[in-house]
């Protein structure tokens, strides 16, 4: 095994959901006048795919080693990722070692430095990783959980993020976290009807449930901290992405703000062990939410995962299926997960990646047990309904 080199990397595009979640039609709830940091301007405050979301569409990294097996994952970048995955880091990848993954996501990260660090650039390394990842364990023919180390349980637990988690909670999930629908720009009148609707999901999921807001990055500091007095009376756990992600200086601030007891979270548009350095050090959040296909991959997961165990922080990982599953089974400071709901309505269960994933596992009765993960590398295949299309063959 350890002589498998890689033949082949090839990049696709994909569009329509899956791993562009943001990609849905009309009328889904995650597109329903979302407060973000466009909202200040009118004409893109109904629709996030009115200020363009969803223009890159999914990324598809597929990984071919010399005995022939393939290992594939999906993260977003869409055409800009996969020129960069053909045209730039095909060189540190094709002709090494199957298990050469380390050497290879330090490659990809310092070739790339000068144009790199976060976004775009680290989506798409997050992408080369996740499918060498994927090889590497369909080649031993073991699930990627074990090649981290083994599962510290034997079931995940999940929180769901959508419109209702009224419904979520009648599902079995232990939370639910919606989205804020109105920013600063809408004024005091946006604030109540902010506060108006936390209040009436309390109302409707009684005094235990956990109840979440994603403020995706929209609020200032002075909102944030209104909106979190006002929420503290309706039991919120905690504040999601209230800031900019640049604005490490205001999560340290807001957190001293927030009700004793309530948490502040952040980091799922942050990247790499030196983006999560920054909050863990200034002390900005008390738990990070690194999205797997976007903060470097698994292979830089595990240092950021490592370095909050260090600072007593909670890794609690943005969506990803199955990509996250397989790391949050490993790490005693991952209690608990996140399932984004991606029906319509958020009234039913269906897989995050939907429909460019064959196999994926989703939560029942708000659990997920182990075994379901045990297959090789992250266990699921490629829709071959999906139609596929490679901008940069080369
Ligand atoms: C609901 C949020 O606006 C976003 O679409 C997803 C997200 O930030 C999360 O799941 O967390
Ligand atoms: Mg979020």
């Amino acid at each position: 095994m350890g002589h498998l080199t890689i033949k082949h990397v090839r990049a696709f595009v994909l569009r329509g959901g899956g791993a562009d979640y943001h990609d849905q039609a009309d009328g889904h709830w995650i597109d329903d006048h979302i407060s973000t940091p466009m909202s200040k301007y009118p004409e893109y405050r109904q629709s996030r795919r009115s200020f363009g979301i969803n223009v890159l569409g999914t990324l598809v990294v597929e990984i071919e080693a010399s005995d022939g097996t393939v290992g594939f994952a999906v993260t977003t970048g869409g055409e800009p990722a996969a020129y960069i995955v053909e045209k730039h880091l095909a060189r540190f990848i094709e002709g090494a070692r199957v298990t050469d993954i380390e050497k290879i996501w330090d490659q990809m990260y310092q070739s790339t430095l000068y144009y790199g660090r976060k976004g775009l650039v680290i989506n798409t390394l997050s992408g080369v990783d996740l499918a060498l990842w994927d090889l590497l364990g369909k080649i031993r023919q073991e699930p990627v959980h074990q090649l981290l180390g083994g599962a510290v349980r034997d079931e995940l637990q999940f929180y769901a993020t959508g419109a209702r988690p009224d419904l979520a909670q009648k599902m079995g999930f232990i939370g639910g976290k919606m989205p804020l629908h109105h920013g600063p720009s809408e004024g005091e009148e946006g604030l109540r009807k902010n506060l108006e609707q936390l209040a009436d999901m309390r109302e409707r999921v009684g005094p235990d449930f956990w109840l979440m807001l994603d403020c995706w990055m929209s609020l200032d500091l002075n909102y944030a901290t209104k909106l979190a007095i006002g929420a503290h009376e309706h039991g919120l756990k905690w504040i999601e992405e209230a800031l900019s992600p640049d604005d490490y200086w205001g999560y340290a601030a807001l957190r001293n703000n927030v009700p004793k007891g309530m948490l502040v979270t952040t980091g799922e548009h942050e990247a790499t062990r030196w983006g999560f350095r920054m909050l863990l050090e200034m002390g900005c959040c008390d738990i990070i939410q690194p999205d797997v296909g976007w903060c470097g991959g698994l292979t830089e997961l595990v240092k950021i995962s490592a370095l909050a165990d260090a600072h007593n922080a909670m890794v609690v990982p943005h969506g990803s299926s199955v990509y996250s599953y397989h790391f949050v089974a490993t790490r005693h400071n991952s209690p608990f997960a996140e399932f984004l709901m991606m029906a319509p309505k958020a009234d039913e269960v269906v897989p995050m990646f939907h429909p460019q994933l064959l196999g994926e596992p989703v939560p029942v009765n708000g659990r997920m047990r182990l075994s379901v993960l045990d297959k090789p590398g992250f266990g699921v295949d490629l829709n071959p309904d999906c139609q596929l299309h490679r901008p940069y063959n080369r």
